[in-house]
């Protein structure tokens, strides 16, 4: 097998996109220069789908966003420094939204290899190089207005991750009324338990990478973290179209916005496309670009990772099915044989931030163990408090919240014994101003979101302390 040299590919080529309504299944395509083309393929359920034209345009529009963002997980095995979009043309507003979902979602992945991506990504804007399109379903240029389309009666794709966060926003969406589908891509049978559990109408799509993808990573690509939410969110924004749904739910919390602080780099954020910068814009994009009233918004943006912890610890129907263990969502190689590994940041921090909010017992049978009393794990629980260490790069809630949450432990007769609990009063708690530990600021709900007034004000109160 010969290398692959990254430095040596001068082009990034978005060949074209296509869907089959008489199966569901779309392909994506790109290419580095004129090597092999790499085609990612998605399939979405419920085949045929019979599509008047107005929504056949709307779903056309989406796939090609989807093309766009999907993309990145091939652009970054080399990042070459030319971009090209063969098949159709796009505007200034979209060549905006994906040089930021780009920059920034690609953050880790620079940090990461040592590189800077900043400044260098450029998407061509204007009419495409190679094949034109029938007007009616050719992106707007110039961000004219695209057209609302016949309406059934609101409904919501909810996605679902197999962790907390997304059976929190099922549950508050069930108590408000709001009917839902819970919707996945891929194929973890962790994801399809808890959606089973619901109990509520599924759509799982399927999703593969090009199997090229992974040889030129066996061949000395690039690699690192993508966006991955951002890729999620197009797939299900098709999957609504498709389905008549005229919301899609995702639930990113507040911390999402926060990243890691590396001294002498700034702040990097692994999580980038679950912040609110990337849902907004890209809400307003699904808005102007694809359908008017396409609805994308985070059920949990108000609310902090503890506030979210503290409502779900409310709900115990997920306790012997769900995890927010990363290592269970491996595309190649072994997934774990329990649930919760124990030993990443994930587990660490969904251990600290239910156990203010959960009886021991409780938290210990959804574990298997007490994590707080493994002096050998100090240094992972370190890290989230931001205490000689950065914040780890994975989805965990803010420094200030592990900090917030040892806090309230280490005044809890049932807690304050276990050995990680002791060494944070002991060492690292009179290093703390008040401020720096404090809970209540938290659990306040912030303003910045785009939960639709309807459905805010039936949550607002389902949320409360
Ligand atoms: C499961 C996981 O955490 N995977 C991350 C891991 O990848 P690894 O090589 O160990 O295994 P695979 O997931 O099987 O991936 C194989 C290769 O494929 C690439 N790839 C995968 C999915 C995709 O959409 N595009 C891809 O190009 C991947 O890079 C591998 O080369 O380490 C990778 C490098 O750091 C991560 O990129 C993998 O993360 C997945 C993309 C993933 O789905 N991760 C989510 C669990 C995740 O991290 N979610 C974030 C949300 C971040 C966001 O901004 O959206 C979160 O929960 O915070
Ligand atoms: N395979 C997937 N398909 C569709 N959406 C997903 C998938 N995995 C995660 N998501 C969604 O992406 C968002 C971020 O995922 P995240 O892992 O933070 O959430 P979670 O699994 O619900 O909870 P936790 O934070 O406890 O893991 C959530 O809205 C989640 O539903």
């Amino acid at each position: 097998m010969t290398d692959f040299d990254p430095g040596a590919v001068r082009a990034f080529r978005f060949l074209d996109c296509r869907f089959d309504p008489a199966t569901g299944e779309a392909g994506l395509d790109y290419a580095f220069d004129d090597g092999p083309v790499m085609t990612e393929v998605l399939r979405f359920p419920g085949a045929p789908f019979d599509l008047d034209d107005e929504r056949a345009g709307a779903v056309q529009r989406a796939l090609r966003l989807l093309h766009l963002l999907a993309g990145v997980s091939y652009y970054k095995a080399a990042v070459p420094p030319d971009i090209r979009i063969e098949a159709y043309g796009i505007d200034d507003d979209t060549a905006a939204l994906l040089t930021s979902v780009y920059e920034n979602g690609l953050g880790e992945f620079a940090y990461r290899n040592g590189i800077s991506l900043r400044g260098k990504i450029h998407f061509p804007v204007g009419a495409s190089g190679l094949k034109s399109l029938p007007q009616e379903t050719s992106a707007p240029v110039g961000g004219t207005s695209v057209p609302m389309l016949s309406k059934p009666p609101p409904k919501a794709l909810v996605a679902i991750g197999g962790g907390k966060d997304s059976l929190v926003s099922i549950e508050a969406l069930r108590a408000a009324g709001v009917d839902q589908t819970v919707a996945w891509v891929g194929g973890s049978p962790l994801i399809a338990a808890c959606a089973a559990r619901t109990g509520l109408p599924t759509l799982n799509i399927g999703r593969s990478l090009s199997p090229l993808l992974f040889e030129l990573n066996r061949r000395g690509a690039l690699n690192g973290h993508i966006p991955v939410t951002a890729v999620n969110s197009a797939i299900l924004a098709v999957a609504a179209l498709l389905t008549g749904h005229d919301q899609v739910v995702f639930s990113n919390e507040r911390s999402a916005s926060y990243g890691s602080l590396i001294p002498g780099t700034g702040e990097v954020n692994h999580q980038w496309s679950k912040g609110w910068d990337f849902e907004r814009d890209f809400a307003a994009h699904l808005r102007s670009h694809v359908a008017a009233d396409l609805h994308y918004y985070s059920l949990l943006r108000p609310f902090s990772e503890l506030a979210v912890a503290r409502q779900f610890a409310r709900i115990d129907r997920y306790d012997a099915h769900f995890s927010s263990c990363n290592r269970n969502f491996h595309l190649l190689g072994e997934r774990p044989a329990q649930r919760w590994c124990g030993v990443c940041p994930k587990c660490h921090f969904v251990f600290l931030a239910l156990a203010p909010f959960m009886p021991k017992p409780r938290l210990m049978g959804i574990f298997g163990r007490n994590l707080l009393d493994e002096p050998e794990q100090a240094a992972g629980f370190d890290a989230l408090m931001e205490y000689r260490d950065h914040k780890p790069f994975e989805c965990v809630g803010e420094g200030r919240e592990s900090r917030a949450a040892m806090e309230l432990l280490a005044g809890s007769p049932a807690w304050r014994e276990d050995a990680l609990v002791r060494r944070y009063a002991r060492e690292i708690r009179p290093q703390l101003e008040p401020s720096e530990r404090g809970l209540a600021s938290l659990l306040e709900p912030s303003d910045d979101h785009g939960i639709p007034d309807t459905v805010w004000e039936r949550l607002r109160a389902n949320f409360g302390a």
